[in-house]
């Protein structure tokens, strides 16, 4: 007679959490972002102790360089898993946009939350707008994908490097180091600076990145009851479209060393997306979009596969630096 699995069947109904420590970056924007995710966790699980262990990354560290230049995403990420491999933190939440496309070996990203606005915004003292930019205004950026954009629409203004913390960034442009400067609307939103836009750029052509705006939550692989724990927290039209976003950029290599940009809503089990590869002086250009129904994570990620292939059929892989990947 074989024996009932009583374990494990008692295993599978894990109890709440008692304590979680959350790693995060120490920048503002971070810490907002984490203390997000903490009062989150305290709402649906408030016997537990959620502690937040703040850290400094090397992209923290490199502020002096293009961050296509100093090894891109992967470098606001590594100091957190290195905390969760070593068992100082159960959790380590990043903005998607920063989280490279293919996780390291032993680290999962378990929970993706409701998505902030994802466009970017235009921020300046002097104008409303970018229409209203002189010949020669200089606005920063470091982001390949809003240079190319800009340079396509506007080729009388000068982009210029901006890297930085949001603070230290808007700090730049209140000294007068630009006339106007193009950052995500979803910080400024998080850290109350949401009065200093002055206009919120249209998805069309200013098409975010992948990621742009929603919260990853990265995990070890082997973590016994995390992604149960933090399953009321994930968010599925936000999961839906950031699956496919990540999808083109991966099958694009993911690197911030070309401009790309992928952006994806759905509602209703209908996705739209869209998404292009261009050049950094915006006279290239590969544009895709695609429609369709979509009911899984699967499918999710076909929608992203075939906005990819139709890109790649246009030419994109002349515009990536390295290629296509493998
Ligand atoms: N690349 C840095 C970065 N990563 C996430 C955000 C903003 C918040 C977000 O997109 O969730 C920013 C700043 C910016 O692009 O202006």
């Amino acid at each position: 007679m074989s024996q009932l699995p009583i374990s494990s069947s008692i295993s599978s109904i894990s109890s709440p959490p008692q304590r979680l420590v959350i790693a995060s970056r120490e920048s503002r924007l971070a810490m907002w972002q984490a203390e997000h995710v903490r009062d989150c966790l305290k709402k649906h699980y408030p016997e537990c102790d959620v502690q937040i262990l703040g850290m400094t990354t090397r992209g923290d560290q490199i502020l002096d360089k293009a961050l296509s230049k100093v090894g891109g995403k992967g470098l606001f990420v590594k100091e957190l898993e290195t905390a969760l491999e070593d068992g100082r933190a159960d959790l380590a939440v990043h903005s998607l946009k920063d989280v490279p496309m293919v996780m390291p070996q032993g680290f999962d990203l378990s929970c993706v939350m409701a998505r902030e606005d994802a466009r970017d915004a235009f921020v300046s003292n002097d104008y409303a707008s970018l229409e209203d930019l002189p010949q020669g205004a200089i606005v920063g950026t470091s982001s390949l994908r809003r240079e190319s954009v800009l340079r396509a629409q506007f080729p009388h203004l000068e982009i210029h490097p901006l890297r930085g913390n949001l603070d230290t960034r808007m700090g730049k442009l209140d000294r007068g180091e630009y006339q106007a400067i193009i950052l995500a609307a979803a910080g400024l939103k998080r850290l109350g600076l949401e009065a200093r836009i002055r206009a919120l750029l249209p998805i069309d052509p200013y098409t975010p990145a992948a990621g742009q705006g929603a919260l990853g939550i990265e995990t070890l692989s082997k973590h016994p009851n995390i992604k149960e724990w933090l399953a009321p927290l994930s968010n599925l039209p936000t999961l839906y479209a950031v699956t496919a976003e990540r999808m083109v950029s991966r099958q694009l290599g993911g690197s911030c060393e070309v401009p790309l940009a992928a952006y994806a809503v759905w509602s209703e089990d209908q996705m739209q997306i869209r998404s292009f590869v261009a050049s950094v002086d915006g006279k290239a250009i590969c544009l895709a979009s695609a429609q369709g129904s979509v009911r899984s994570l699967a499918e999710a990620e076909a929608l992203g596969l075939a906005v990819a292939q139709d890109l790649i059929l246009q030419g994109a892989a002349s515009l990536l630096p390295n290629g296509l990947p493998q």
